[in-house]
This record gives C-alpha cells, sequence and structure tokens, in this order.
C-alpha cells in the first residue's frame, strides 16, 4: 500500500494566531484516517488547507507523490473532494440533482456526454436514491437525502482522496446512522482513501481505521483505530475517551460503543 497524502511541517496562521502548529501525518491509500479533537483544535483547517480552500503559511502537502502547491490545477483540485457538515454548502439551489451531478462530469471531463445520464442513475444507486431524483431539487430532499447527493456529487469526479467533515453532524439523529453506514458501505465499495472529521468517537470508532488526535492546533497522537480505543498514548486522549458516557448500552452513531479505560 502506497501514501495517498503526506501532510509535511503545515502551519496556518489567523493574523497571529497559530491554527495549524507544524502538522505532519501521513494518510495510506485505501484507509481512512478519523480526526478528533475538541472545537477549535484545528481539524476544519487542516481539512481545508489540505483541500486547498486555504494555503498554508509553511508545510508541504503531497498527493501520492506529487507536492501541490499553492495554485493548483483543475486536476488537483479534482482529486480531493470534501463533504461539509452543511450539504447545502456544496448543492446549487437552483440546478436540479441532474444538473448537479452532470456538471461535475463534463467539467471534469469524466465520462461522455450520451454517458451521463446513466453515470448520474449510478451515482445515484451508489448513495440508495432512485434515478427519479434527477428531475428534482435539493429543497425536495430531507437533510438526510440532501447529503447522500453531497457525497454522489463528491464521488461523481473519482477523487482520490475524501475529506468528510462531520458529514453526519448536522443531520438528525434518526439519519445519523444511515449516512454513516452509506459511509462505511462506499469505503469497502469504492476502496477510498478518507479523511474523517468527527467529535463523535462512536463515528470515528465505526469508520476508521488509524485515529490522529488534534489539541490547539498540534497533532498529540496518531494510532491504530485499536490502539487508540484501548490504549491511547497521550494523555489527551485518555481524557477525550473518559469523557464519554460509560453506562452500558450507550447508542453513539457509530452504534454500540462503551470505552475500555
Ligand atoms: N477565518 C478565520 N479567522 C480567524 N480565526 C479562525 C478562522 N477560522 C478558524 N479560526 C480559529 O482557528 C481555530 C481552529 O478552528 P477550526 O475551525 O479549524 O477548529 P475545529 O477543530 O474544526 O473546530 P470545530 O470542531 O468547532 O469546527 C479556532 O480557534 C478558530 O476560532
Amino acid at each position: 500500500m502506497g501514501s495517498a497524502l503526506q501532510v509535511q511541517n503545515l502551519t496556518v496562521r489567523y493574523g497571529g494566531f497559530i491554527a495549524l502548529n507544524d502538522i505532519t501525518l501521513n494518510l495510506e491509500e485505501h484507509t481512512t484516517l478519523g480526526l478528533v479533537g475538541e472545537s477549535g483544535s484545528g481539524k476544519s483547517t487542516l481539512a481545508r488547507v489540505i483541500a486547498g480552500l486555504i494555503a498554508p503559511d509553511e508545510g508541504k502537502i503531497l498527493l501520492g507523490s506529487q507536492e501541490l502547491l499553492k495554485k493548483r490545477s483543475r486536476e488537483q483540485h479534482k482529486k480531493i473532494q470534501m463533504i461539509f457538515q452543511n450539504p447545502d454548502a456544496s448543492l446549487n439551489p437552483k440546478h436540479s440533482i441532474r444538473q448537479i451531478l452532470s456538471e461535475a462530469l463534463l467539467f471534469h471531463k469524466i465520462v461522455h456526454r450520451p454517458e451521463v445520464e446513466q453515470r448520474c442513475k449510478d451515482l445515484l444507486a451508489h448513495v440508495h436514491l432512485e434515478a427519479k431524483a434527477l428531475d428534482r431539487f435539493p429543497h425536495e430532499f430531507s437533510g438526510g437525502q440532501r447529503q447522500r447527493i453531497a457525497i454522489a456529487r463528491a464521488l461523481s469526479v473519482e477523487p482520490s482522496l475524501l475529506i468528510a467533515d462531520e458529514p453526519t453532524s448536522a443531520l438528525d439523529v434518526s439519519v445519523q446512522l444511515s449516512v454513516l453506514e452509506l459511509f462505511k458501505t462506499l469505503k469497502t465499495e469504492l476502496n477510498l482513501t478518507m479523511l474523517f472529521i468527527s467529535h463523535d468517537l462512536g463515528v470515528i470508532h465505526a469508520i476508521s481505521d488509524t485515529v490522529a488526535v488534534m489539541r490547539q492546533g498540534k497533532l498529540v497522537e496518531k494510532s491504530s483505530m485499536d490502539q487508540f480505543f484501548t490504549r491511547p498514548e497521550h494523555d489527551y486522549s485518555r481524557e477525550l475517551l473518559s469523557a464519554v458516557p460509560k453506562m452500558p448500552n450507550t447508542i453513539t452513531a457509530g452504534g454500540y460503543y462503551e470505552p475500555r479505560i
């Protein structure tokens, strides 16, 4: 397995405030890195720098073996797709689902025009929506369905890295689990490489292969999923884990999870 993403000594400042402080991490191809940490620790900033939405002040980002420069090419933008907490961030309300999906397919020349319709249907099938959704508009769907459409749009361009920033947090509790299940299915079916941000350790437990922990702009731990949940290295990780309610049968979006420390 090769390295899909390498982040080397990344620093981001907002004015005098250091939001990311010398972050170095590595993400293996076809694996999911779960990123956790308290509010304000810099998780979204890290996601945005990797996606090319913010330029770093220092450091390097490599996708595969290619260094991503501050000004990215269209091809480089395509390779890293992001799913936001609020699906509306990536769905134009004036466009039908057909327009939303086909625009991305045509702009990035993923398929030829005669194949677009079928590819749109296939994408919807991947996120468990019916083909008749193509004629409808984002506001006609529930929040969970809109997040599925945002996932289909992100996948349409066949990214080599998918970044999901709290993708279930804004959804009704009743649909969080089904969207998380969808991510799990897609991860296996499509062999995805993902950076998955969540403050919910149940979600991280359900989806991640490795876990990275951020605190005050620094990366304080990177461990395998198993190690993080059973033998975390850093005191702060233990603190995060001990904050999860220890009642038996605690249900989170990740299913049943009872901390073992
Ligand atoms: N555009 C900005 N200008 C100034 N400060 C910012 C900006 N964006 C974020 N910050 C600050 O940088 C720090 C990191 O923010 P970031 O959103 O990356 O954290 P986070 O871990 O994703 O938090 P949350 O879980 O609440 O989204 C916070 O202190 C935040 O207030």
